[in-house]
């Protein structure tokens, strides 16, 4: 299925909204039983990783996560942090990868209540400046059962220009995902993998 416009409504019975997408099929909601735990929001329209609840910030200098009407995308506004310097004055290229990662996984949650990354490819068009001001700009291409593929920039406030692109493709994941994780790797501590 494919979204003509984020005003669609999709497979999981999500909407847009004149402001901002609702996840507002209840049945839904019920069925994956821990929304809230899901998506932890410190105010509206952020929502922080675990290990950045505490500091109420996103470690990667991402925030205020809006939709933008005019462009019919998801906006937000992000920071390179001066701990992610590569070369002299510019953000290292993981950090780049991270922040679109984040850019457009956030966006892909306003849709399904958690997703993680199967894929990300990242254009790398220009040297991306540490501390200056910088929008993430992402929308939603496509929505085919579990899957979702997204595409998103990087871009300098002052002027718009495009630093670095990415199409991703997120999976839809259910409650017992990290559950199974940890199953997992415990298992693997005790057989070494041979099991
Ligand atoms: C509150 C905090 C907020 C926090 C807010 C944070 C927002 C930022 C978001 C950051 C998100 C991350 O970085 S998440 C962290 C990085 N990512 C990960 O750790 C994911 C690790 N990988 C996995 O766990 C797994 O491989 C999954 C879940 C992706 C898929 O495993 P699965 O659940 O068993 O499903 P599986 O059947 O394999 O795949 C489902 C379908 O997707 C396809 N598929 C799967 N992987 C790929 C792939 N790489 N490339 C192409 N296609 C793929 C399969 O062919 C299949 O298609 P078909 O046969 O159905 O057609």
């Amino acid at each position: 299925m494919t979204l003509a416009s984020p005003r669609t409504k999709n497979n999981h019975n999500c909407l847009f909204t004149e402001r901002r997408i609702l996840l507002c099929c209840a049945p839904y909601k019920e069925s994956i039983g821990v929304e809230a735990a899901w998506r932890t929001r410190i105010r509206d329209g952020d929502r922080l990783c675990t290990e950045c609840v505490p500091r109420g910030a996103c470690k990667f200098g991402v925030s205020v996560l809006a939709f933008d009407d005019a462009a019919q995308h998801m906006r937000s506004t992000i920071l390179c942090p001066a701990a992610y310097e590569g070369g002299p004055g510019v953000a290292h290229g993981g950090w780049v990868c991270a922040a679109l990662d984040e850019v457009l996984g956030q966006t892909v949650m306003e849709y399904h209540a958690r997703v993680v990354t199967a894929n990300l490819s990242v254009d790398f068009r220009l040297p991306v400046p540490v501390g200056e001001a910088l929008t993430g700009h992402a929308w939603i291409d496509a929505l085919d059962g579990r899957k979702v593929r997204a595409t998103g920039e990087l871009r300098l406030a002052a002027s718009d220009a495009v630093l670095a692109r990415a199409t991703g493709l997120f999976i839809i994941i259910d409650p017992a995902h990290y559950v199974r994780h940890a199953d997992w790797l415990a298992q693997q501590k005790v057989t070494g993998g041979t099991a």
